[in-house]
């Protein structure tokens, strides 16, 4: 397929490595900041770089707020049986046919770690999508990790709070675990090491286990063990729980502002 990808940055851009180190496709960024783009992708700043070509994929990845601005520039890039996939969070469809027409358009909800192939992404496609259409853009995002199918709209929102903002409060989490490491008396390397192997193990070990979280977490809990002493003001009050449920709450309220 030939895919316009409007704008590479952070998102765009972690996606476009995973994409690039295949020869699957062909790749067009129009972003008038990118820089260091991977080999063989075309680059223009502005749409009459574009020489009237036209593709059977634009891709959307700038900020949900420039859409409005810049789309409409863009719009007739597209194949008549061409396709748009957005990757912006909150910004809905109808929004989209607004500025576009009626047209084909997917709504991708992707994360960071598709900069490493490890990402996961709901899509959810409107009824002008052809099956091919959807079979060809799930076979993309699969590129870079997984992809989950979704059958209405409101989904992505709400995946968007668990897992396209989650690896920032995962960063988080690791950034406040190292504190405490260091409080310990650990080096910055050794309390970075030691907070992202446990993590990353952790997280294979549930991976590859039939149990669910709590029979694991309660695999490591010796009592009157030292766990059972950290679990207890880790847990305490069902704070960590609440903590948790107001962060992907919040986030999901901001996705149905930005539609
Ligand atoms: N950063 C993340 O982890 C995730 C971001 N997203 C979505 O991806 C989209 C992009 O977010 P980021 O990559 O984080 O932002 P970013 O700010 O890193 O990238 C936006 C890019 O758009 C470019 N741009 C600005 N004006 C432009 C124009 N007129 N034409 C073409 N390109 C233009 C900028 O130069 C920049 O490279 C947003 O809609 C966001 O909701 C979705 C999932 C995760
Ligand atoms: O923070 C944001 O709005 C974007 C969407 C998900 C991750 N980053």
């Amino acid at each position: 397929m030939n895919i316009l990808l409007i704008g590479c940055g952070k998102m765009g851009g972690a996606m476009l490595r995973q994409w690039a180190s295949n020869d699957n496709n062909h790749f067009t960024v129009a972003d008038p900041a990118a820089r260091d783009l991977p080999k063989g992708v075309k680059h223009v700043s502005k749409m009459a770089e574009l020489n009237a070509a036209e593709f059977d994929v634009m891709l959307i990845a700038i900020k949900p707020q420039m859409i409005a601005d810049v789309l409409p520039d863009y719009a007739f890039s597209l194949k008549p049986d061409g396709c748009i996939v957005s990757i912006a969070a909150g910004c809905g469809i109808d929004t989209i046919v607004g500025i576009a027409g009626e047209k084909a358009i997917i709504r991708v909800m992707p994360n960071l770690a598709a900069m490493v192939g490890l990402g996961v992404s709901g899509l959810y496609a409107n009824n002008k999508c052809t099956e091919q259409q959807k079979a060809d853009v799930t076979v993309l995002i699969a590129e870079t990790g997984t992809c989950i199918q979704l059958s209405s709209e409101d989904e992505i929102d709400r995946l968007t709070a668990i897992s396209g903002s989650g690896p920032g409060y995962i960063f988080e989490v690791m950034r406040s675990y190292m504190a405490a490491a260091k409080s310990m008396g650990f080096d910055d390397e050794t309390a970075r090491t030691l907070v992202m192997d446990t993590i990353a193990g952790t997280v294979e070990t549930a991976r590859q286990s039939p149990d669910t979280l709590e029979e694991l977490r309660n695999s490591v809990t010796s009592k009157n063990g030292t766990t059972q002493a950290g679990l207890e003001e880790l847990m305490r009050d069902h704070k960590l729980e609440a903590l948790f449920r107001n962060t992907v709450q919040a986030a999901y309220s901001r996705a149905i502002e930005l539609k």
